[in-house]
């Protein structure tokens, strides 16, 4: 790896073990200026992985950064690769713009791919951090605004299935959910699961602090009539009453349907609450069923976030692990200043034709003459197959090196169905 450390004298990386909780918790505090209680943090499990958990200890010993990541299983087109899922990332305030984080997201890389995870992903905080260490925004999200009483399109199946609304319970409710949620994400790139207890639990806790003068978190589940749940909405609603009557808002946290059925009647169930007047959605897929199913989509007041980012550790194992869109042969000069060993020249290449539409590519070194010249960062961006390398060519992020190449490879690394992950790590 090409170095990037550059700490202050005296400054070094070490790992934080769990008996530094207290202080990694500090550290972070200051950074995101939050602030917690002993009621909350009864409530609130503790996501961080510790075994997985380093930092920047100042001369006299003190912590000055930390950062933590999970080890997921990020879901790519067609099949998945071992992800780091960086996060818990904070610099001290009067430590920042020191190259803190440079060193840390130095040893993440090295760290990630000792442990033969080729992918990173993380949430940023600002936009303006990562694509300096080569992470791509690589999905995005959609918050909307409905009215109550929004229309949806007639879906068959619909009208079998029934609703039960009740309070949340993080306990008794955490695997149900959890099925649920896995079987409504199949098949999309981006949709982490949450594969340990606490980061279940973690979805679905409700301390008062974090209720913003709303109700406690209720939960409308989606049953067919064997009873099985089909969908869930998590959601809050927070009255206001007006001279004209109520107005309450129907806050949105989480809402996943294994079908277009199941959906059709959530969403209806969501949208027509009584006294309230509008909904707030969660972070839904670009191309989310609600979406399709509205009559009048002018009706929403969408809000586009970026959703992951995604950072390419080791290109070939990466561009191996996921499928493509249609056949390709294309050659990728890729500039990598922080990883030398994904710079160069790659030939991705499609052979054998799949009977699902999801190609196979091998991905060797060549000394042939580039298509296409991208920094890594606009790979990642790539990865999960929601981005355009053709946008990418128009926006002059990606240099055409042969044009008639670019259609080819963009339709390839493409993929139909959006990515996504559904909670913020
Ligand atoms: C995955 C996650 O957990 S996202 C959460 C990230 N954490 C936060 O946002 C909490 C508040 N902020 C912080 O803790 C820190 O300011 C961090 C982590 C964002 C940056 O840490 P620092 O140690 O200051 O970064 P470092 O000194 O290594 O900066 C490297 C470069 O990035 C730039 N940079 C760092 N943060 C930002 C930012 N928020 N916006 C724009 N540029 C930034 C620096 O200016 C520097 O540029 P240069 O190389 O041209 O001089």
């Amino acid at each position: 790896m090409a170095t990037m450390s550059r700490l202050p004298e005296g400054y070094r990386v070490v790992a934080v073990p769990e008996t530094r909780q207290t202080e990694f918790l500090e550290t972070d505090r200051l950074a995101f200026a939050f602030d917690s209680t002993p009621e909350t943090d009864a409530i609130v499990p503790l996501t961080v992985p510790f075994d997985r958990t380093m930092g920047v200890e100042a001369p006299d010993g003190s912590l000055a950064a930390v950062h933590a990541s999970f080890p997921f299983t990020l879901p790519v087109p067609g099949g998945s690769v071992a992800c780091s899922g960086l996060t818990w990332v904070g610099v001290r305030p009067d430590q920042r713009r020191r190259g803190l984080l440079t060193t840390m997201i130095d040893s993440h890389f090295t760290r990630s791919l000792d442990r033969g995870e080729p992918v990173s992903a993380l949430f940023a905080a600002e936009h303006a951090i990562y694509g300096r260490f080569g992470y791509g925004s690589a999905a995005d999200d959609l918050r909307v605004k409905l009215s109550r009483g929004a229309a949806l399109r007639d879906v068959p199946g619909s009208a079998d299935l029934t609703v039960r609304f009740t309070t949340l319970d993080a306990f008794a409710h955490r695997d149900v959910l959890d099925a649920v949620h896995r079987a409504a994400g199949a098949g999309r790139p981006g949709w982490i699961t949450r594969d340990t207890e606490v980061l279940r639990r973690r979805q679905l806790v409700d301390p008062p602090a974090w209720r913003d003068g709303g109700e406690p978190l209720r939960l409308a589940t989606v049953h067919d009539t064997a009873g099985e749940v089909r969908g869930y909405a998590t959601l809050r609603r927070k009255d206001v009453w007006t001279e004209g009557g109520p107005r309450y808002e129907v806050r949105v946290r989480e809402a996943v349907a294994v079908d277009a059925a199941a959906a059709h009647r959530l969403w209806s169930f969501v949208l027509d609450l009584d006294l309230t007047a509008t909904v707030e959605g969660p972070m839904l897929p670009v191309d989310d069923a609600l979406l399709h199913q509205l009559v009048d989509p002018r009706g929403i007041v969408p809000k586009m976030v970026d959703n992951l980012w995604v950072r390419l550790l080791d290109v070939p194992a990466a561009l191996t692990a996921r499928r493509y869109a249609a056949p390709v042969d294309v050659v990728l000069d890729v500039r990598d200043a922080l990883l030398p060993a994904n710079a160069g020249r790659w030939r991705v290449t499609t052979a054998t034709s799949p009977t699902d539409g999801a190609w196979e590519a091998r991905v060797e070194r060549t000394e042939d003459a580039a298509d296409v010249a991208l920094d890594v960062r606009e790979l990642g961006a790539l990865y999960l197959g929601g981005r355009s390398l053709a946008a990418q060519v128009r926006a002059g992020l990606v240099t055409p090196v042969r044009a008639e190449a670019v259609q080819g490879a963009a339709s390839a690394f493409g993929w139909p169905v959006a990515p996504v992950c559904s909670w913020v790590f």
